[in-house]
C-alpha cells in the first residue's frame, strides 16, 4: 500500500509564549463583551477573516497506532510565526491589540484610536513606543528563557507526585474517554457513531464535553502543580491573561503526559469529529493549566486559542462560576451574538476549535485549575497564520514552537510496517 506518506500537507504553527498575549489577539481580560470584542477586531483593521484552509482530507482508518505517524530521521525542527513579534502586542491602557513595526506606522495605523482612547500628549506616545519596544524585546526572549526554565527545573525539582511524570497510563483515563478512543480507532467508525459515546454540547459550534481523568489522577495532578508552585522553581505563565498557571512542557509534563495524550487518544477522536481542522493531522501542542482563584486571576477575557482545535479538562478543585462562554468563530465576528454558557463539571474536558471565540465568566467561590491544550496540525497552520491570517514567515524555535514546520514530514504509517 502506499506506505502512508499521508497527505499531510505542510506544516507550520505558531505559538504563544509563557507570558504573551499570543493567545489572544482580542484581549478579553479587560473586555470580554462580545460586541466589545466585534468591535476591536473592526477596529484594528485586521485582514479578512477567513475560514480555515482547506486541508487534503483522507478519511482515517485503522486502528490508532495509524494515527501515531513516525517522522523517519531526526526530530522534525518546528518554528513560530515572526508575527508573534509584530502583531497582536496587546497594551491594556488603550484596550488595544496593535501591529507594531515602527514609529512611523504605529502612528500612521492607530493614531486617531489612540488619541480618541486618550493617548494624547507627546509623553503618553513616547511612553508607549518604550513599552512596546520592551514587549517586542520580551517576546523574542521568550523560547529562549522558556528552555532555561525547563532545563533548570528538570535538573532541581523535586517533585511531590513522581507517579505523574511516568508513562501515561490508562488507569489516570476516565472509562468513557477510553472507550470514545477505542471507538474511535476501530476501522469503520464515524462521527455519528463517536457522537453516541460523547455529549453535543453544541451542534452548531461543534463543541462536545466527554470525561477524561479520573477523581484520583486530577487530584494527584492537582497536588503536584501545588507542590510546583510553592517551590522556588522559576514559573512561565500560560499568556498574559493568565499569571498563575504552569506551562507543562516547563515541568516535563509534555512527553510523559501529553504527548501520548494528543497522540493515543486525542487524535482519533478529533480525527472523526473536525477533520476539516486538521483533527486527524495533529503534530504538536501547547499545554497549560490556568488557575483561578479569590485575589488572583478571576475570570478570562474573549479571545480565540492560537490552535486548531483545543482540550480545556477541568481538574478541581470545587468551585463555583468561571463557566465557559463561546461566541462564533474568530473570522466571522458577527457571529458574536449570544454566546453560549458551559459550565466546568471536574474531571470532564470540552471540546472546541480553537478559532472558537471564548472566555470564562468570574469565579464565585473556591479554585479552580484547568488543564488547556492547544492541538495544532502543521498542515493546517503552515497555510495560514491564525494570528496573522498570512501565510506565515516562518523562524525556527524551540520545542514545538508555534506548531509550524517548513516542510511536510516525511511520515510513516507505522500499520504500513506491520
Ligand atoms: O479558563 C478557562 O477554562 C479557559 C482557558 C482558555 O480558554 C485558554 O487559556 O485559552
Ligand atoms: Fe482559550
Amino acid at each position: 500500500m502506499n506506505p502512508g506518506l499521508v497527505g499531510w500537507g505542510h506544516c507550520e504553527a505558531e505559538r504563544e509564549g509563557p507570558t504573551a498575549t499570543r493567545s489572544s489577539p482580542f484581549p478579553g481580560a479587560e473586555s470580554s463583551s462580545f460586541s466589545a470584542l466585534g468591535n476591536l477586531h473592526r477596529t484594528l483593521g485586521r485582514p479578512t477573516p477567513r475560514a480555515y484552509p482547506e486541508v487534503p482530507l483522507r478519511k482515517p482508518r485503522g486502528r490508532a497506532r495509524r494515527f501515531t505517524m513516525a517522522t523517519a530521521g531526526a526530530p522534525r525542527r518546528f518554528c513560530r510565526c515572526a508575527c508573534f513579534c509584530s502583531e497582536n502586542l496587546y497594551v491594556a491602557r488603550y484596550g488595544l491589540h496593535v501591529r507594531f513595526r515602527g514609529e512611523q506606522q504605529l502612528r500612521r495605523d492607530y493614531g486617531p484610536i489612540l488619541r480618541s482612547r486618550g493617548c494624547v500628549g507627546p509623553e503618553d506616545f513616547q511612553q508607549l513606543l518604550e513599552e512596546l519596544e520592551q514587549e517586542v524585546e520580551r517576546r523574542q526572549r521568550l523560547g529562549q528563557e522558556s528552555a532555561a526554565r525547563k532545563a533548570l527545573i528538570a535538573s532541581s525539582y523535586h517533585p511531590a507526585r513522581p507517579e505523574i511524570y511516568s508513562s501515561l497510563q490508562d488507569v489516570a483515563l476516565a472509562p468513557g474517554f477510553l472507550a470514545a478512543a477505542e471507538y474511535s480507532t476501530v476501522p469503520g467508525a464515524d462521527l455519528q457513531g463517536l457522537l453516541q459515546r460523547l455529549e453535543t454540547v453544541s451542534e452548531e459550534k461543534r463543541i462536545y464535553r466527554l470525561p477524561v481523568f479520573t477523581a484520583r489522577f486530577c487530584q494527584a495532578l492537582l497536588e503536584e502543580l501545588e507542590h510546583f508552585e510553592r517551590s522556588d522553581m522559576p514559573k512561565g505563565r500560560p499568556n498574559t491573561m493568565n499569571n498563575y498557571g504552569v506551562l507543562l512542557h516547563e515541568l516535563g509534563l509534555d512527553e510523559p503526559l501529553v504527548t501520548p495524550l494528543r497522540e493515543r487518544f486525542l487524535q482519533p477522536l478529533m480525527a472523526l469529529l473536525y477533520p476539516d481542522c486538521g483533527g486527524g493531522w495533529l503534530d504538536s501542542h501547547r499545554a497549560f493549566v490556568v488557575k483561578y482563584a479569590p485575589g488572583q486571576d478571576r475570570e478570562l477575557g474573549c479571545h480565540y486559542d492560537n490552535a486548531e482545535l483545543t482540550i480545556n479538562v477541568a481538574l478541581g478543585k470545587a468551585f463555583t462560576g468561571g463557566a465557559l462562554y463561546f461566541g462564533g468563530l474568530f473570522q466571522a465576528p458577527s457571529a458574536l451574538a449570544k454566546p453560549l454558557e458551559v459550565e466546568h463539571v471536574v474531571g470532564q474536558g470540552i471540546l472546541h476549535r480553537g478559532g472558537q471565540l471564548h472566555g470564562a465568566r468570574p469565579l464565585v467561590t473556591g479554585e479552580r485549575w484547568n488543564l488547556v491544550v492547544w492541538l495544532r496540525a502543521s498542515a493546517v497552520r503552515n497555510r495560514l497564520c491564525p494570528m496573522c491570517c498570512r501565510k506565515p514567515d516562518l523562524v525556527d524555535d524551540e520545542g514545538f514552537g508555534d506548531g509550524f514546520t517548513r516542510e511536510e514530514p516525511t511520515t510513516v504509517d507505522l500499520c504500513a510496517l506491520t
